[in-house]
């Protein structure tokens, strides 16, 4: 028996555990769970989006995938417990403690006691009622390398895969990575490797400092590669660890295509490096004199609002299962990187936006900045500053200091034009002449600064409709066109259930809701025309009218929606509603006629009629049984 696993064992003894005793599964009480998951926001937030990558590494294998706090207490489980006898169900569900001292030997609760990645296998656990599972677990630390929580997979022992250990170890890193990007808000934080390929990788090391230069933290390898403890850094620079000067970091940063740093560490190791300046509020100047914002600090400022605000989401989160997304996502995946306009076009509200950011979250730019504008949002005179930026003087009035504008802000990343069909005529000109030389011209200067961005646009009018029309330029639409892919609305989705399912555990923060079949049903009738944005806002306070009742059903629903439901059904063309009402059918029924009535119109093609109903074709088929 290993170590690790020996001196476990003689701590749970010594805790007065029983190894044939049945253990206590009884999970906290809904208040103090709700609590529990309050208090470990934070980690939650970032480990789910790793938590789902993970488990879909290892679907189907009857494993779970646990998070704990700090104490061992299970904060989000996922997976398929089918494994699991229905007694033992619970004991992988959230609020269950899985600690040394209440479980005796296991993984979770060996790795806070050890503070090592550790796995049990069967009767290596210290209980007998836990021989029958394998469980691999690494700790999570935070910035300041205290263990803030444990990242688990657990499963029938007879599961068991040698790669789980390595797959938990760098699920549990990204973690700390992300958490540490979120943990500094004024800090120059910089991602270095002896390697340049394996910068933007979890090879990294990252270390942060305060703008003006004095260390605060490192992750796990950041440490590992500067070859110093946590306290002996304390005293350390960035010059006294890297040999530059943050002044010199940022003159590095003033040219307009920045490539990567070239360090030297104390040690003597030479490092590449690349620097984000992370700032709260609007960018200043760094180094101690006042300079006008710099287009390292603006790059670097984006690069924070996208770190923090939708660090997580890349493409194979959207994917759902709906068949038009993932042709959509299959053909995105297959230009990333390679330097083709993306046009997205689909109504509004049906996550145009969203893609762009997870395209460029999955995209070798990652961690570039990701700038968005609203070509409709902003006035038509103030577009061109805008985009463009402005030389110093080149207005009179409080914003005479200069601006470099979004193109440059979006150099080395990735620029999203949304609402393209809105750019004033005039402007678009000028655009389609930045594309294709690669160069922006501020106003008010005589000087072009070249520009390397990734394009993606978006929009929900038929731009050549508008080309027809005069208002859009024929040439820039072909410039902008590498790609064109259409988002599917709402209402044409197949997915709706699992996306409902989804947004409420969102909107919940990991909460049970669900919504009844009745209002499942309504939601597959209406239109949607807000998409996304209608949807997520109404379950938002569904979830508040529900409180305590964690299924959503028709009275938690608002009457306006309910009227509008009434006023668009979307479905029910040759179903008599009010008959069967008459007839005393029941919504089973009706149900089972709107889709039988469906199945006919779509000459029996169950992929029609599924779409069609914004349904999975699995539901067609449970509904209608004698289809299979
Ligand atoms: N797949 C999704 N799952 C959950 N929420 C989503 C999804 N797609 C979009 N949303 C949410 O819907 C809202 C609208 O999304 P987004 O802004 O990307 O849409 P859009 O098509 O760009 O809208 P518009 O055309 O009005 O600018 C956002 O709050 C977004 O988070």
């Amino acid at each position: 028996m290993p170590v690790i696993i020996e001196s476990s064992h003689q701590r749970s003894l010594s805790y007065g555990l029983c190894p044939g005793a049945r253990p206590d599964f009884s999970p906290l009480a809904r208040n103090d769970l709700s609590m529990l998951i309050e208090q470990n926001r934070l980690l939650h937030t970032h480990a789910v989006p790793a938590m789902e990558t993970l488990y879909q590494q290892i679907i189907n294998t009857h494993n779970m995938v646990i998070l704990t706090d700090a104490k061992g207490v299970i904060v989000h489980s996922l997976g398929d417990d089918d494994f699991l006898e229905k007694a033992s169900r619970v004991a992988l569900q959230p609020g269950v403690a899985w600690s040394e001292e209440s479980k005796g030997t296991n993984a979770i609760g060996t790795a806070i006691a050890e503070q090592t990645a550790t796995l049990v296998h069967a009767d290596q656990h210290y209980l007998q009622a836990n021989h029958f599972l394998t469980c691999s677990a690494a700790p999570i630390s935070d910035h300041q390398g205290k263990v803030v929580g444990v990242l688990d997979v657990s499963g029938d022992q007879r599961s068991f895969h040698k790669h789980t250990m390595a797959l938990v170890r760098m699920s549990a890193l990204m973690i700390e990575n992300q958490l540490f990007s979120a943990s500094f808000e004024d800090s120059i934080t910089l991602h270095f490797h002896a390697r340049p390929e394996f910068i933007g990788t979890l090879m990294e090391g990252i270390a942060s400092f305060t703008p003006g230069g004095r260390f605060l933290s490192a992750n796990r390898n950041g440490l590992f590669q500067l070859g110093l403890s946590f306290s002996a850094l304390q005293s350390h620079t960035f010059s006294s660890l890297f040999g530059m000067p943050v002044s010199a970091m940022f003159d590095h940063y003033r040219t307009a295509a920045p490539g990567l740093l070239n360090l030297c560490m104390h040690s003597g190791v030479r490092v590449y490096g690349r620097a984000l300046l992370l700032l709260r509020n609007e960018v200043q100047a760094l180094s101690g004199n006042n300079e006008r914002t710099s287009s390292a600090a603006t790059h670097a400022s984006q690069a924070a609002q996208v770190a923090n605000a939708r660090r997580l989401s890349g493409l194979r989160y959207l994917n759902t299962g709906d068949p038009q997304l993932e042709q959509v996502i299959n053909k995105v995946n297959k230009v990333l990187g390679r330097d083709i306009p993306i046009l997205v076009m689909g109504e509004t509200g049906t996550g145009k936006e969203l893609l762009a950011q997870a395209i460029h979250n999955d995209s070798p730019r990652a961690m570039g900045p990701f700038v968005a504008v609203n070509c409709a949002s902003i006035p038509e005179t103030l577009i061109e500053s805008e985009l463009f930026g402005y030389e110093d003087g080149a207005f009179t009035g409080a914003r005479k200091k200069g601006s470099i504008g979004k193109i440059l802000a979006a150099n080395g990343g990735t620029l999203f034009l949304d609402e393209i069909g809105d750019m004033p005529f005039g402007l678009q000109a000028r655009l389609l002449r930045v594309l294709q030389e690669r160069m922006v011209t501020p106003l008010g200067s005589g000087k072009s600064i070249p520009v390397n961005v990734e394009l993606i646009c978006a929009t929900n009018h038929n731009l050549r409709d508008r080309i027809a029309r005069g208002l859009f330029r024929e040439d820039l639409y072909y410039r902008l066109n590498g790609l064109v892919v259409k988002l599917p609305p709402l209402r044409e989705r197949t997915d709706l259930e699992i996306v409902v399912k989804k947004i409420l555990a969102t909107e919940s923060n990991g909460g049970r809701y669900t919504v009844s079949e009745e209002v499942l049903f309504m939601f597959m009738r209406h239109k949607w025309p807000g998409n996304f944005r209608q949807l997520t806002n109404l379950l938002r306070t569904a979830i508040i009218m529900a409180g305590d009742e964690y299924e959503i059903g028709l009275r938690h629903m608002p009457d306006d929606f309910l009227d509008d439901i009434d006023m668009h059904p979307a479905v029910d063309k040759g179903v008599n509603a009010d008959k069967m009402i008459a007839a005393g059918a029941n919504l089973e029924e009706m149900e089972h006629s709107v889709i039988v009535k469906s199945l006919e119109a779509h000459g029996g093609n169950v992929s029609a009629t599924a779409r069609a109903l914004g349904v999975s074709r699995n539901t067609i088929y449970r509904k209608v049984p004698h289809l299979k």
